[in-house]
Formats: structure tokens, sequence, C-alpha cells
């Protein structure tokens, strides 16, 4: 079998988890990304003022590769990122875990927040191949290549808080969890790892949300983004809270105990998040930003490393579910 397993270590700000990866024999450290379908790099094709300060992938020095003519991509992200560029095919190894012929998309050109991240070198995305942006033909994300030579048709998550995790290809370690994997059915149908998420907890107390959209596991997003309503209640509890829209979210003093946050993960099971956990980042002295934020209508709730963190998660291709356990 095709077995894998990589570090996940989180960035400075833990805004993101970064893993190793070997494309054509050179190595980039990526971001693993369920809610995006392209597998990009940084690109010795790209100008200097856009990639300093990251490793960047050179074509012409891989003996295995090979350009798919014509091809290019282009994609844009919920933060209002973007990269675009051009595409070829190579060996890409994953903790040993490796495809021969994988799309791989070369950035020439990105955001200036891609160019700012200098840890992160491009992603790996790990949603399924509907939303991937390859014209004129869109191609298979790494995990939809190699789930057939795997162990078992899965892929887990194992995010850490403020510290390194993993990320396993094939097989679930029992080690990395314990008692029971809570798993819902998955909608693919928006290229998501979706599922339904009806109901919330705040403090405990059970409530159902007033629109529920649908929720996605979405280990390239930091934050936990829930439906307008459903943050909104969670921060009525919060007596130092306000929206502060030059922040872009909710904000509290750090001082105050959080009540605790429970988002339903299909009809059975509500991961809790504890208070403790749930504040992003310290703004000032006095100041946090909360990491349970609303969507702004997007009409998806997003589940975020906040959430992920907290739990192992399972992707599973052949059943197509999603799972968490605690650990
Ligand atoms: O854009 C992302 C994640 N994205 C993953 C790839 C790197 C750049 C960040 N998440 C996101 C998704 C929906 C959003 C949002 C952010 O802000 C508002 O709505």
């Amino acid at each position: 079998n095709e077995n894998g397993e990589v570090d996940a270590a989180p960035e400075s700000n833990e805004s993101e988890y970064l893993s190793p990866v070997t494309v054509g024999g050179q190595s980039l450290n990526l971001d693993f990304d369920t809610g995006s379908a392209d597998f990009w790099m940084f690109s010795s094709s790209m100008p200097l003022s856009q990639s300093q300060g990251h490793s960047t992938f050179n074509a012409s020095k891989s003996s295995t590769w090979s350009v798919y003519k014509g091809a290019s991509w282009e994609i844009s992200y919920g933060d209002g990122s973007s990269a675009s560029g051009t595409v070829g095919f190579d060996t890409v190894d994953i903790g040993g875990a490796t495809v021969t012929s994988q799309a791989v998309e070369l950035a020439t050109g990105v955001s200036g927040s891609f160019t700012s991240d200098v840890n992160n070198d491009g992603l790996v995305g790990l949603g399924f191949s509907s939303i991937n942006t390859i014209q004129p033909q869109q191609q298979k994300t790494f995990f939809e290549n190699i789930m057939d030579d795997l162990e078992q048709p899965v892929f887990t998550a194992d995010l850490e808080d403020n510290a390194t995790g993993s990320y396993n290809f094939g097989t679930i370690d029992p080690s990395e969890y314990t008692g029971d994997i809570h798993f819902t059915a998955v909608d693919k149908s928006n290229g998501f790892w979706e599922f339904a998420s009806d109901t919330y907890t705040v403090g405990g107390n059970k409530s159902q949300c007033q629109t529920c959209s649908p929720a996605i596991a979405d280990t390239g997003t930091s934050l936990v983004l829930v439906d307008d309503d459903v943050a909104a209640a969670y921060y009525g509890q919060v007596s130092s809270a306000v929206y502060d829209s030059s922040q872009g979210g909710y904000t509290y003093n750090c001082t105050e105990s959080l009540p605790t946050f429970g988002i339903a993960i299909g009809s059975d099971y509500t991961a809790t998040l504890q208070g403790a956990d749930i504040t992003f980042a310290q703004i000032d002295s006095q100041t946090c930003f909360g990491g349970i934020q609303g969507n702004s209508g997007g009409g998806i709730q997003i589940m975020g490393d906040i959430l992920l963190k907290q739990f192992f998660a399972v992707f599973d291709g052949g059943n197509e579910t999603f799972g968490v356990a605690e650990k």
C-alpha cells in the first residue's frame, strides 16, 4: 500500500498548519486545505518581488516534470486571497504516500497575503476535484489519485494547539484518539467535506439555529465561521463582547471567562469547545479576538482549525463520511 504520514506544524500565530511535501525531488512546506482542491506551489517563474522568502519549485530542475500544454489555473479564496499560473505533472511524495503523475500548479502570480506569509510555499487541496480550477480540464487531487492504493481510503488530521500534529494517509491510527469516532454523511456536491449541522450549544444550553447552514470541515481556515445568528447568540453571553467592524469581528476583554460552545457534527454528536480554547488572538493589552465569528450570510458554516485542533478528524473518501473523535 501507499500509506503516508507527515507532520503538521502550526505557524507562529496558529493561522495555518504546514507540512513537508516532495515534488520532483524538491521539498516545500505546504498548507493542507480540505476547503479547496488545487495543488499549487510558489515557483521559480514568479517575480522575485512575490516569491521573496519562500521556497520555490523549479520545474527545469525536475527530471520527472512534464508540462500540461495550454493549461492554466486561477483561484480565489474566501478570505479574498488569490493565485494563478500554469500546470504540469510530477511525482508527489507525502510522507511516503506517492503519486507518480499528480497535476501540480505553478504560481506565476499570488496576492499579497500569500507573499507575506513566508512560511507557506503553497497549498495541497484536499477537497473534491469538482472545484479544481485547472482549465481546460479539471484535475484530481492528491487524495483522489492515491485513495485506491491506500490500506484504507481515508486521511486523518491531528492538528494540535501550539504543537506539531500530523496528517495520515491510508490508516486511522488508534494512538491518535480516544473513545468513538463520530461519523456523519458528507455531501460532496459543492466540492467540500460538507455535512448537516442544525443545532449548537452555548454554555451547555442547546439551541436550533434559524438558518442552519450546512457545515464544512476546513483545515485551511483558521476560524470557526458560523451563521450570524449563532455568533450573535454566543457573544450575547459574553458581557464585554462587541462587534468591532474595524477588527472584522467580535472582540472582548481577555480577562473574561468564555462559555463553552458546541456545534452539531451531523445529527448525533456535538463537538464542544471549552471557553479557554475559543480565543484566536490578543489584539492589544486588554482585547481579544474570538475564534468563533459570523459567516456574513455566506450560507455555509466553516469548521476551521479553532475547532479541528481540539479533535481527531477523519476524512473517509470510501464511505464519503467525516468523523471526529476526542483525543
Ligand atoms: O480563505 C479561507 C482559507 N484559505 C485557505 C487557503 C489559503 C488562504 C486562506 N477561508 C475563508 C473561507 C470563508 C471566509 C473567509 C475565509 O473569510 C470570510 O469567509
